[in-house]
């Protein structure tokens, strides 16, 4: 398994990108659309995918393609071409598991450094595997702030019983991190952690993947229930669960026993239930597409993961402790961050969370400078302020107001998110802005900027609503 399927429906780019990477000694298969690309996976699942998101004349276009192989072949990783300027579409491809994007038109170099680097985190990925799937992979949880704090606080409380718990959170804040630890502090630790990913098991083998199955040809084949057995289940994105399933998981909870699909021994498993959820599934009930006995039994519990945006002030150190990872396990360099640049890192958005961080800081290593400090214009420019041709574009918000209400909006939100980072402290606020304490103070008052309750002996601020 060492070649690489090239998908794209421009057949200069896909020769193109063929022709280099035998160049470089790679095996290559080459596919102009949906059905070639489907047969040649077919024939032998590829070790890498490079796939055009645009795919002309073809059945299915490059998303589909890639939910579909993520589901039957989750370990090839994929990195999508993406037209230029289509970054929201990049974007949606990594929230569906694509390793990586890169724009149209490309340098070669940026590819192969890319290529490279997926190769060796599936090769690494390959070897943790059998690991992981033990739970006893070192497991770090990284954070200072007073949110991080409770956080964990809350996780240490429910470790020791087995009560289900239900963590919610948007994507990538660390649920599935925050469920290991609760793995990782119980006494079931040595025994098995498993991860129950919906979204990506086909609807119609989903019972087949939880229950296992009978059948005379190979006999009995355990399902994720019973490789869980004496372990913690973790269902990833419990609103995904098709709702037939999700009335058979409701018998499991009640009686912890079932049958495996074909077969008709019942099977009794012991098992911690952790769930997690980025949707707000009280909707999900209104709406008819999750049961309600379904989350009164797994909602016991409730741990709400922060956004990083409520805890600014980890923000430094995750991207330090992503550096010194990405050094350790991938021989990426080992640099630190400038004091322009943590800042700069603090106030950005993140709407793609803890993960979206640890991809940054892994982009700037991959084609920053190999010393050094990390400076702030190696980063990303930040969301709503756009550099085109070296202009800054206005966010649409600003552009169309008045400049006095402009300014207010802009000091409101810059305020705002220094206060947040630096965990609600006024006064290293103050230093950092350039502002006296008591005239921050009034600043922050004539803004509609108001104290809110005290959380872990420091004041929250929050913006004044009629
Ligand atoms: N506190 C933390 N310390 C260190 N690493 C973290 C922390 N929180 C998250 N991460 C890392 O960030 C990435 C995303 O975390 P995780 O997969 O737990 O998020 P999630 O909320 O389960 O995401 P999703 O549900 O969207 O898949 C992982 O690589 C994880 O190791």
């Amino acid at each position: 398994m060492s070649d690489i399927l090239i998908v794209d429906d421009e057949r200069d780019i896909r020769e193109l990108i063929g022709d280099i990477l035998q160049d470089e000694g790679f095996e290559t298969r080459l596919a102009a659309n949906s059905d070639e690309c489907l047969k040649e996976i077919d024939a032998g699942v590829p070790a890498l995918m490079i796939l055009d998101i645009w795919l002309k004349d073809s059945d299915m276009d490059g998303i589909d393609i890639l939910k579909h192989v993520k589901r039957e072949h989750p370990e090839v990783p994929i990195i999508i071409i993406s037209g230029h300027g289509n970054i929201e579409i990049a974007v949606a491809a990594i929230k569906q598991g694509a390793y990586d994007f890169i724009e149209k038109p490309f340098n070669i170099d940026q590819l192969m450094v890319v290529i490279t680097r997926a190769m060796e985190t599936s090769r690494l990925r390959r070897e943790n595997a059998t690991l992981k799937r033990s739970g006893s992979g070192d497991l770090e949880m990284i954070g200072v702030s007073a949110a991080f704090k409770q956080l964990k606080s809350n996780l240490e409380k429910v470790t020791k019983s087995n009560g289900r718990v239900m963590l919610t959170g948007g994507a990538g804040v660390g649920k599935e991190v925050a469920a290991r630890f609760i793995h990782a502090g119980s006494e079931r630790r040595e025994a098995p952690f498993v991860t129950v990913s919906s979204a990506t098991i086909e609807p119609d083998r989903m019972e087949e993947v939880l229950f296992g199955r009978e059948t005379p040809e190979r006999g009995v084949e355990k399902g994720l229930l019973e490789e869980a057995n004496g372990g913690v289940i973790y269902f990833d994105e419990v609103a995904d669960m098709p709702l037939g399933t999700q009335s058979k998981i409701l018998r499991v909870l009640v009686d912890q026993r079932f049958t495996r699909v074909g077969g008709n021994a019942r099977v009794s498993v012991d098992l911690r239930v952790v769930s997690s959820t980025s949707r707000d599934l009280l909707a999900e009930i209104e709406a008819g597409r999750f049961r309600e006995e379904l989350y009164h039994r797994l909602n016991v519990v409730p741990i709400e993961v922060p956004a990083l945006e409520k805890r600014r002030e980890d923000i430094p150190e995750l991207a330090r402790y992503f550096i010194e990872k990405l050094n350790r396990e991938q021989g990426l360099p080992l640099r630190d961050l400038s004091e322009d640049a943590a800042a700069m890192l603090q106030t950005m958005a993140w709407p793609g969370n803890v993960r979206q961080l640890k991809n940054v800081i892994e982009r700037v290593l991959i084609l920053g400078d190999s010393t050094g400090l990390i400076e702030a214009d190696e980063l990303p420019n930040e969301d709503g302020v756009r550099e085109d041709d070296g202009r800054a574009m206005l966010s649409p918000a600003i552009a169309t107001l008045p400049l006095r209400e402009a300014r207010e909006v802009f000091e409101r939100e810059y305020l705002l998110t220094q206060i947040n980072r630096f965990g609600g402290n006024i006064s290293r606020t103050a230093t950092f802005v350039g502002m006296e304490r008591s005239a921050l103070h009034r600043k922050l008052k004539s803004l509609g900027v108001v104290t809110g309750n005290k959380q872990g002996g420091r004041m929250a601020y929050v913006e004044e609503t009629d």
